[in-house]
């Protein structure tokens, strides 16, 4: 059992870490409540223990200080939902008399949620005095925030040296990912594939340098795969390059050679003739991209390539979609890797999904409940992969 689950939180104050950096929609509707309902668990565990939960969180990027669109607020009613109508207050401020005073009043089985931390510029500063005066608000400090874990800012990791060690820990979510995501980096069952997508390069480069180390197999698909097929020499027609990244690619392609990883890239491509829903396609060879054509998603030989290669897999990890899934047109590429994933998984290997875009499109397709973990995730799971050490959890394990 965790230092979490043995913990009895009755009659204590828990100052609660979570990652509610959800989406809004400009009527201040929550639009994707991942995030919120995975930290549920840890919430009803202290509330059952008889504790009450003061909960602080960012919300966006705001630079000015208090601002409508990034408060809190709008998430209390759903938050009451989610927690089975249980009492939950809100603090229009994460510090001073108003923060403190609600803290002071809170009573057992009740939830506090603190206005944004981001509306004070020492939360990203990682400011000392304002960890401080958060820590002040509980008695006990637990992180849940595994969507926030790489940044070292006041109320993910500095505010753990005002606790002793006995009461500062982990949540139940961020047990999860740290768990799941040290199985597949550091536990994997061979083969182990890792699959990376998305528009760029130079976002991965750290992640498939790592990967290298770990790894049977490296599937790249998605804009990312056209700076390789280019350094290679292939006609790429109009599709997404970073030509500043040509040798870099090279270099990748002769290190896996040299590890004996298998980095394959896509053979056929569907092409557009513009960057958009109704442009007119074709299927072609990634030997050969019309001039003027870009490719936007992996065609068919691709699938069935990617496709062998995963099923033939013990674990699984994916991160950034094969194409641009959010138009309909490009989308099949996704839904296979994802539908093979998942076939891999029936079939008893370990699979894991991260990344903001790669889990909107699993979630897209009604698949989340079918591969092994979800992560929440996003620039921390990536983080974690490239081998980085997390100041979130660095910070509670000190
Ligand atoms: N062939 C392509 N050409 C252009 N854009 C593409 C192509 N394939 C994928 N994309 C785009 O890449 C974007 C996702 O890239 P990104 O690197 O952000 O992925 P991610 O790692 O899953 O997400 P996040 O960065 O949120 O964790 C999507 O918007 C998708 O439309
Ligand atoms: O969405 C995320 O990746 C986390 O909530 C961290 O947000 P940030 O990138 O604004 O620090």
């Amino acid at each position: 059992m965790s230092q979490f689950s043995n913990y009895n939180f009755s009659g204590k104050k828990a100052v609660v870490r979570v990652d509610f950096n959800v989406p809004l929609n400009d009527k201040y509707e929550i639009t994707d409540d991942t995030r919120m309902t995975a930290a549920v668990p840890t919430i009803k565990k202290i509330l059952k223990d008889g504790g009450s939960v003061i909960l602080m969180s960012h919300l966006g990027r705001p630079k000015d200080g208090p601002t409508e669109k990034y408060s809190l607020k709008h998430l209390v009613y759903h938050l009451v939902k989610l927690l089975d109508g249980v009492t939950v207050k809100f603090a229009e401020d994460c510090i001073g008399p108003v923060a403190e005073q609600a803290a002071a009043n809170l009573n057992g089985g009740e939830v506090l949620l603190l206005e944004n931390l981001r509306f004070h510029k020492e939360e990203e500063k990682g400011d000392k005095t304002f960890a401080e005066k958060l820590s002040k608000l509980g008695d006990v400090y637990v992180n849940d925030a595994f969507g926030t874990a790489h940044r070292a800012h006041a109320s993910t990791a500095v505010i753990a040296q005002f606790y002793p060690a006995d009461k500062r820990m982990f949540g139940l979510l961020m047990e999860a990912e740290v768990g799941n995501a040290e199985k597949v980096l550091n536990g994997a069952e061979k083969p182990f594939t890792a699959i990376l997508g998305g528009a760029k390069v130079s976002d991965k480069i750290l992640i498939i340098e790592n990967l290298m180390e770990k790894a049977n197999n490296i599937i790249i698909g998605g804009g990312m795969a056209y700076t390789f097929l280019k350094a290679q020499g292939k006609e790429i027609g109009n599709s997404l390059v970073e030509n500043d990244k040509l040798e870099l690619a090279l270099e990748l392609l002769a290190k896996a050679k040299t590890k004996g990883v298998q980095l394959i890239l896509p053979v056929d491509s569907v092409a557009a003739d513009k960057f958009a829903a109704d442009a007119n396609t074709q299927v072609v060879s990634n030997d050969n991209i019309p001039a003027g054509w870009m490719g936007l998603d992996i065609g068919e030989k691709s699938v069935a390539l990617f496709s062998e290669t995963i099923s033939q897999s013990k674990t699984i990890l994916w991160n950034g979609p094969m194409g641009v899934f959010e138009m309909k047109a490009f989308q099949n590429g996704t839904k296979a890797v994802a539908d093979a994933i998942v076939l891999a998984t029936s079939k008893g290997a370990f699979s894991l999904v991260g990344g903001g875009d790669s889990v909107a499109a699993v979630n897209q397709f009604g698949l989340s409940e079918k591969v092994s973990y979800v992560s929440t995730g996003g620039g921390a799971m990536l983080e974690f992969f490239e081998g980085k050490d997390l100041p979130g959890i660095s910070a509670v394990k000190a």
